[in-house]
């Protein structure tokens, strides 16, 4: 039995536009961090302003905390996230198998996609006053293949790949207990230890891959990430730090 983690709040809505606007809308009001989860998403948004399709009874939630620090720490905690989403999914299926995180912060079940994050900043000052981590993952349904862009890897379903039917509220406990676990690690000893656990678990390391960025596009071997959480890949230009790419294997 996964119990809910001390000092975390939780709220669930039934609707809302996203969870990451109803983050922004209650972040003063907050003492804590605090966990919201909607049944439905009326404006769901993804990476890079995309849509993000959600049908009922697959997890979507925000967790807004105040990270303290700046802009670097706060976004490596993407990392802290993925890991979290990846633990939760082995806590309530018992099994680890076909599971990887893929740079630089989605959730693979057998190739496809399990879960996305958005991670959303905001506040005033040279530090980073809130942070909301927007996670989406396909418990029971993976919006069709033609809903996402050519190129990107086909989106899966817990349900579809393993045959386990996870209630959003069981997998929120799940994952918040999960993420807790990590947040101390990282809050303690800094971001190494997250670095090696995302490492241990990284989609096609040591594999070829294709990074765009907005203007570039490089292909090479995925070799690493370095100590804040860039992707380094060996181009047979030389070696190439990217902090912002999507990925296409
Ligand atoms: O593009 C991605 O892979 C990131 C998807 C993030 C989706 C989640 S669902 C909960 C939260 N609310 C949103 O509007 N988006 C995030």
């Amino acid at each position: 039995m996964i119990s809910w983690p001390a000092g975390y709040g939780c709220r669930v809505l039934d609707e809302v536009d996203s969870t990451l606007d109803e983050a922004r809308r209650i972040a003063d009001t907050l003492s804590g961090p605090e966990w919201i989860m909607a049944h439905r998403q009326t404006r769901a948004r993804g990476r890079r302003g995309r849509a993000w399709i959600a049908p009922e009874g697959n997890l979507s939630a925000t967790l807004i905390l105040r990270p303290g620090g700046g802009p670097e720490k706060a976004a490596q905690r993407s990392f802290v996230g993925a890991l979290a989403v990846h633990d939760a999914v082995v806590a309530v299926t018992g099994r680890a198998e076909g599971l990887a995180c893929k740079w630089p912060n989605d959730v693979l079940l057998n190739g496809g996609k399990l879960a996305g994050i958005l991670l959303e900043s905001f506040g005033a000052g040279a530090d980073v006053s809130y942070l909301a981590i927007g996670i989406g993952v396909n418990l029971r349904e993976a919006p069709p293949a033609d809903a996402v862009e050519e190129g990107a890897l086909r989106p899966v379903s817990l349900l579809s790949e393993t045959g386990a039917d996870v209630d959003p509220e069981t997998f929120l406990t799940a994952l918040a207990a999960a993420y807790d676990h990590y947040e101390t690690h990282f809050v303690t000893y800094g971001f190494d230890p997250i670095r090696a656990a995302w490492l241990q678990r990284a989609a096609k390391l040591g594999q070829p891959i294709t990074a765009r960025t907005g203007t570039s596009e490089f292909t090479g071997t995925f070799q690493s990430i370095d100590e804040a959480g860039n992707l380094v890949l060996m181009t047979p230009r030389g070696q190439v730090i990217l902090p912002a790419a999507d990925i296409y294997f």
